[in-house]
């Protein structure tokens, strides 16, 4: 399938394999504002190392649907992003799985945080241009505002994908995430060697592995997974632990 000229996300192919895989579509308005993030990004790339994903069927698969991926198999908050729920993205970086869930739910409020300022600026920028009025940004860092009382144990929805290793994006998330939410983990690889730390990690902060699930990407057939965390208990304050802490002395 070559899309280089077409746009991202509108061709046949790809309305069918959204209905196959996810069991839905994008409306064209959803399409539209797709395209023009593509295009945004594109543009932001020029002048920032954003990503390096660029090539729009890469983007179609590894930044739209994978982010749509993470959410699929929990209808409950699903139907809760239909309404007013909060979520968070953690270490968003070009916006992502952040912008595209603001796009799909527009009822929902969605936070965009990166520990780095020109990333933020530009979604800045994007939010504006694609009139995204249930986002927002904060430049921060996920150990800060994990006890700020104004975020700590406040989101219904932690989203996070590529910021560090399953027990640090556990550390980082669990603690903004009210009791009854869920924190998604959005990883490549996982081992069942890994599921035994992640679980020492969650029990600590108040959480359970509520599923991990494998899945294939629909057009390079990529292994991908993603670990669910449920809040079940309130996050001890220690938790997060100062800046780099996490990091560097993994639960
Ligand atoms: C590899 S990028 C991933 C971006 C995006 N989530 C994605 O999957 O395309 C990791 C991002 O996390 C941010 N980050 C790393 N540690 C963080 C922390 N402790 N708090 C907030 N942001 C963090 C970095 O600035 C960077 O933009």
């Amino acid at each position: 399938m070559n899309l280089e000229s077409l746009p991202v996300s509108s061709l046949p192919e790809m309305a069918e394999i959204w209905q196959q895989t996810l069991n839905w579509q994008p409306t064209t308005q959803q399409q539209n504002q797709f395209q023009q993030l593509y295009e945004l990004i594109l543009e932001g790339n020029r002048q920032l190392n954003l990503t390096r994903i660029t090539e729009p069927e890469e983007f179609w698969e590894k930044h739209l649907w994978d982010s749509f991926r993470g959410i699929a198999p929990k209808q409950h908050f699903i139907d809760s992003l239909h309404q007013d729920a909060s979520v968070i993205d953690i270490g968003t970086g070009a916006g992502f799985p952040g912008i595209p869930i603001s796009i799909i739910f527009p009822n929902s409020q969605v936070t965009l945080l990166d520990s780095t300022r020109k990333k933020i600026n530009f979604i800045d920028i994007i939010l504006s241009n694609l009139s995204l009025i249930n986002a927002k940004t904060i430049v921060s860092r996920a150990e800060e505002i994990g006890q700020e009382p104004k975020h700590r144990q406040s989101y219904d929805l932690a989203l996070i994908r590529a910021v560090g290793t399953a027990s640090a994006c556990a550390e980082y998330s669990l603690p903004l995430v009210k009791k009854g939410g869920l924190a998604v983990i959005y990883r490549g690889s996982w081992t069942k060697e890994e599921t035994a730390s992640l679980q020492n990690a969650a029990n600590q902060l108040g959480g359970v592995i509520e599923l991990i699930e494998e899945f294939t990407t629909p057009l390079t057939q990529s292994i991908r997974h993603c670990l669910y965390l449920r809040k079940v208990a309130h996050t001890p304050v220690h938790f997060p632990r100062p800046v780099g802490i996490p990091k560097q002395k993994p639960l």
